[in-house]
């Protein structure tokens, strides 16, 4: 893989960095299977794609990390299988030759407690949070979000966040299958038990990071499983409070992009604000001998994904 990038006059410009991509894994070996909507699932094959991309990730040798967007193990995973699942796809990562950066996602939180999941998957969490930040390039901020922080999932059964995702639930979905959007209107569709919000004290922290990324003068790039723009990604795969991070992303200047799973087709859209929001493609979707994953070259002023088979490749400029 070529590590630089052509000018419009044939001039070649290295990266200031360079790190890899992939989505929603969600492996299981179980045979395969489709969404709800009957988009087909290759539980068994994804691996493979992970295992493709890993290979690709090491063949580049100036990647400095990886990000998975979450979903490595599928809900549809045995139960007794889970710990084993989850161990077999972090096996997989650390075939990289770096660090990778990990975030939750719903179908993790179906297969283990986020008590076990954030010591798992190593997340450099402060005090047992799955959000963090980290600054791989001088000038340069990435901020992992925990969008489920305030989810009916993954937390104990009786633990207030549990219980104020679930009174949350009640209020805004009238469906006895709170998975099921059925009947909600336009952007109400996200309010489904799949998905999951930022709560009041990791907001504050990001204000935090943001206000302090201005003052260091830091380019920032949000990460998080759940999309964050309507016009990404589809209103059912949407962060309950989306529009509350926005507002906190928003009053500030330091955000160039927001990068995000979940919603498996893959999405783009430009904010009013001129940040990018991309959501990438899922590898649990490729068919056989496809792939979906990716690298994400880093310039001043702008970035680019390279994307491998059904991940697409697209350019961001920054505003
Ligand atoms: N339009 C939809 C989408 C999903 N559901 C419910 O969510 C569950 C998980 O969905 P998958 O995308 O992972 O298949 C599914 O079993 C449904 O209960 C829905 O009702 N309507
Ligand atoms: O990965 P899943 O199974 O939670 O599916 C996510 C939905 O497709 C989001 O719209």
């Amino acid at each position: 893989m070529a590590s630089t990038s052509v000018f419009a006059n044939g001039q070649m410009k290295k990266p200031l960095f360079s790190f890899g991509v992939i989505s929603d894994v969600q492996y299981a070996d179980i045979p395969d299977g489709h969404s709800f909507l009957g988009i087909p699932r290759y539980y068994r094959h994804s691996l493979l794609v992970l295992q493709r991309a890993v290979d690709k990730w090491n063949n580049h040798k100036e990647l400095k990390f990886s990000v998975n967007f979450g979903d490595i193990v599928d809900g549809f995973c045995p139960k007794e299988k889970s710990l084993e699942t989850m161990q077999t796809v972090i096996k997989e990562f650390e075939k990289f030759n770096g660090p990778v950066y990990h975030m939750i996602g719903n179908h993790c939180l179906y297969n283990l407690p986020r008590s076990k999941l954030v010591p798992l998957l190593k997340m450099p969490a402060n005090h047992g949070c799955a959000y963090f930040d980290f600054s791989p390039y001088p000038g340069y901020r990435f901020v992992v979000l925990d969008a489920y922080d305030i989810s009916a999932i993954g937390w104990p059964k009786d633990h207030p966040k549990t219980m104020a995702a679930m009174k949350f639930l009640q209020e805004k979905n009238p469906n006895a299958d709170k998975n099921s959007p059925s009947g909600l209107s336009g952007l109400e569709k996200r309010f489904v038990m799949f998905n999951g919000a930022v709560g009041k004290e990791q907001l504050t922290w990001l204000d935090n990071i943001l206000q302090d990324s201005t003052r260091q003068q830091q380019n920032v790039i949000i990460c998080c499983h759940l999309p964050l723009d309507p016009n990404a990604a589809a209103a059912e795969s949407l962060c309950w409070n989306y529009d509350e991070v926005m507002e906190v992303i928003h009053r500030y200047k330091c955000v160039k992009a927001c990068l995000a799973g979940h919603d498996h087709r893959g999405g783009h859209s430009l904010d009013s604000h001129g940040i990018h929001h991309h959501v990438f493609e899922a590898a649990l979707e490729c068919p056989p001998n496809t792939n979906a994953f990716g690298y994400i070259d880093v310039y001043h002023g702008k970035i680019t994904l390279f994307g491998i088979d059904r991940m697409v490749t697209v350019e961001m400029l920054f505003n």
